[in-house]
């Protein structure tokens, strides 16, 4: 399934098979479905109701194993599948390797009790033989070559391994990121999800949940392996029915101080467990400093005086998160008297070291193998504890990620609704009736009942007052966001029925918020149409339309030249040599470039609608009749001057509007009124007030 890796190196995939289902949803009367969204959301939930925030560990309750234990059903198993698939040979390799190491520890105690046998016996009787003694010296200095060799091909093979794992899993989450649209990303829930996916995604680099790589979950296997290969090594030197007491004591005296520290001491150093009030605190001081770091808020930092502010709330925040830190320590050193508590009971472990001295087989060197052995059970018993109860945190975000996977754009239609988007040889026709939107987290509608009709190569110019919503329609007529209530019809279709990139591939549009790469013009212009982006005339002819030849002639690398922008767009790695090409532009130069984008497409057969949102609002009144004019041109056939395209645009200023064929006037989330220029200036009312205004 996966055309990922082929042996050896890793490749860049073709393409990757991400199962996208549906979350599941409980159907009327049956029994609820636990989805792993569903069990991610329930380990959140607080018991007084409130949510966790995105990172915070889970405590190890009941109902918490519970869900734990059907992420493992419902997920691990499958996560662990494809890991495996990736790199099976290696893999499993990596698995019997870790498995075959655990079993060293014990191994290289009994060669080390051999040779203190033999040391002892030249003591003691001189009955002794430098053969046998170099022979076992010999054995061990073998048993350590082959060890260390063993290790290195280990680690190495791991590295592999791990590698594959990584590049998967950042994958995944890239091809989330790209793969969900605004609706979906602005939903609460699945940003926190996304968070807690990215920190699951983040351990395989060491830096996600605490120090746990999601393959120590394989980890456990070589810990438990140890502990057992130990467990019969103390057996073997104990055996025979009368020792067995002696053995029960053994691990009784090793493993109580373990105990003592798991019940009276539920939270480790490594699980450092933040209150929600605690984890905000760590989340404000990160974005302060993030604030106080990125050079995109620099202007307005200084503008608007906001150091000290920054400075103040990134303290406040800091000390508590420190104070956090600090208890947590303290909490800590409270252990330090139980671990004398512990190391009293690590003394009970030379009471069976008494018996076993009372018997006559016994050799300093059994003595020896048996202490370490013991000691050797508590360290992997610590191990193994710790491990896993990171591990039964990484399992949530485990789930995260399953989940996150299984994300559905809410934008993307059912596969039995879709339809195709087909061209219409005269633009685009659009039927919207009583649409209405409210952002995510606001109690008022930014649209509300808003009708309108745009005919088949109409131009239709959008009007009103800031605030009023002609943006937000814009966006919904692009199918960026989507509608709550009302209907909107494309080419009599219902816009939902179309496929977002289907659609998408029919229009063209600048955004009032466009974008400024931190790129090469080339880039900035043919990001318009990738497919185009190596082609020189496709580049000149949109740079042309935009009428930014002369913009681009003046820079000193021309489409090579790097743009300048302090923004988190950067496409440009800190450190890379083409820092020397960089150069800055003014906002109108910053707009044609943004027009000339969207020109990259706009000539194209297939694309039936022109939507600009304030495309002009930098440049000078000529410059803005010329673009316009453009913009008209490029919407009708060269060959017989009919219209081709629709063509909206959203424009403060009315002179502008004038020229389309209707102009809708926005105020308060709906159209207010809507007809020709000359209908509305005799209608007298709001249009023709602002019309008279801009005069
Ligand atoms: N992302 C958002 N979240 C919440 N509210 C928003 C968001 N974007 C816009 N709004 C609100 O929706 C309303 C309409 O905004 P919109 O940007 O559509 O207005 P506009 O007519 O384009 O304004 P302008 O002329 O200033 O560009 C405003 O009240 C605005 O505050």
């Amino acid at each position: 399934m996966y055309q990922l890796f082929k042996t050896g190196r890793i490749l860049f995939p073709d393409d990757i098979y991400i199962a996208a289902e549906p979350l599941a949803s409980p159907e009327k009367g049956a029994a609820p479905v636990r989805s792993t969204y569903d069990v991610w959301l329930a380990s959140r939930v607080l018991p007084r109701g409130e949510m966790l925030v995105p990172g915070a560990h889970r405590s190890l309750s009941l109902s918490n194993v519970k869900l734990a234990c059907i992420i493992i059903q419902t997920c691990a198993v499958d996560f662990f599948t494809h890991i495996f698939g990736l790199r099976p040979v290696r893999t499993t390799l990596m698995m019997s390797m870790n498995i075959l190491r655990s079993v060293f520890p014990a191994v290289r105690g009994y060669s080390q009790a051999l040779i203190i046998d033999e040391l002892q016996s030249l003591i003691t009787s001189g009955d002794f033989t430098w053969s046998r003694l170099l022979n076992l010296v010999a054995t061990e200095l073998v048993r350590r070559i082959f060890e260390s060799v063993l290790d290195s091909f280990a680690a190495s093979n791991e590295t592999v391994v791990v590698d594959s794992a990584k590049f998967y899993v950042e994958y995944v989450q890239m091809e989330q990121r790209v793969r969900l649209d605004i609706p979906t990303l602005s939903d609460p829930a699945v940003r926190d999800l996304l968070q807690e996916s990215d920190l699951f995604a983040r351990s395989f680099s060491g830096s996600g949940f605490g120090l746990l790589s999601p393959l120590d979950f394989i980890h456990i296997i070589s810990l438990v392996t140890e502990i057992i290969s130990h467990l019969l090594l103390i057996l073997s030197l104990t055996g025979g029915a009368t020792h067995y007491g002696v053995l029960l004591l053994s691990i009784f005296s090793a493993t109580l101080p373990l105990f003592v520290t798991w019940f009276g001491c539920p939270q480790t150093h490594s699980e450092t467990l933040y209150s929600p009030r605690e984890a905000r605190a760590a989340d404000r001081q990160e974005k302060m400093r993030n604030l106080a770091y990125n050079e995109a808020h620099r202007p307005e930092i200084e503008l608007f005086g906001l150091g000290e502010w920054i400075l103040k709330t990134w303290a406040s925040a800091r000390k508590v998160v420190l104070d956090s830190e600090q208890s947590q320590h303290l909490r800590d050193s409270s252990l330090i008297s139980k671990l004398n508590f512990s190391d009293f009971l690590f003394a009970l472990q030379n009471i069976p070291l008494v018996l076993l001295l009372q018997t006559s087989s016994t050799s300093l060197g059994s003595l020896t193998l048996y202490r370490s052995s013991v000691q050797s059970v508590i360290l992997a018993s610590r191990n193994l504890l710790a491990t896993s109860r990171m591990v039964f945190q990484g399992i949530f975000f485990m789930s995260a990620f399953c989940a996150g996977k299984d994300l559905k754009p809410k934008l993307q239609p059912k596969l039995e609704d879709a339809v195709s988007y087909q061209t219409s040889v005269s633009g685009a026709t659009i039927r919207a009736r009583g649409l209405s939107y409210t952002y995510p987290g606001c109690s008022e509608p930014a649209l509300r009942d808003v009708t309108f009709d745009l005919q088949s190569g109409e131009t239709l110019a959008i009007v009103g007052y800031n605030g009023s919503g002609k943006s937000t329609l814009a966006k919904i007529l692009l199918r960026i966001m989507d509608h709550d209530l009302g209907d909107l019809f494309v080419n009599d279709i219902d816009i939902r029925r179309y496929d977002p990139f289907d659609y998408h591939q029919h229009l063209t549009a600048v955004f009032q918020g466009f974008s400024k790469f931190n790129t090469t013009v080339r880039e900035n212009v043919g990001l318009g149409r990738v497919e185009k982006m190596r082609s020189q005339t496709s580049i000149e002819t949109a740079i042309h339309l935009a009428e930014a030849d002369k913009i681009v002639n003046t820079l000193p690398y021309g489409l090579r030249t790097v743009l300048q922008t302090p923004g988190f767009e950067s496409m440009s790695y800190s450190g890379c040599t083409t820092s020397s090409r960089q150069h800055g532009l003014s906002g109108g130069e910053w707009q044609r470039l943004s027009i000339a984008r969207a020109f990259m497409r706009a000539n194209e057969p297939q694309v039936d609608l022109l939507l600009f949102d304030e495309p002009t609002s930098s440049l000078d009144a000529q410059a803005q009749r010329q673009i316009f004019d453009t913009i008209e041109n490029i919407s009708r056939s060269p060959a017989t001057g009919a219209k081709t395209k629709s063509l909206i645009f959203i424009t403060h200023r009315l002179s502008i509007a004038r020229r389309a064929d209707k102009v809708a006037m926005m105020e308060n989330g709906t159209i207010s009124e809507f007809g020709t220029h000359a209908e509305l200036l005799e209608k007298s009312g709001s249009y023709a007030a602002l019309y008279r205004a801009s005069e």
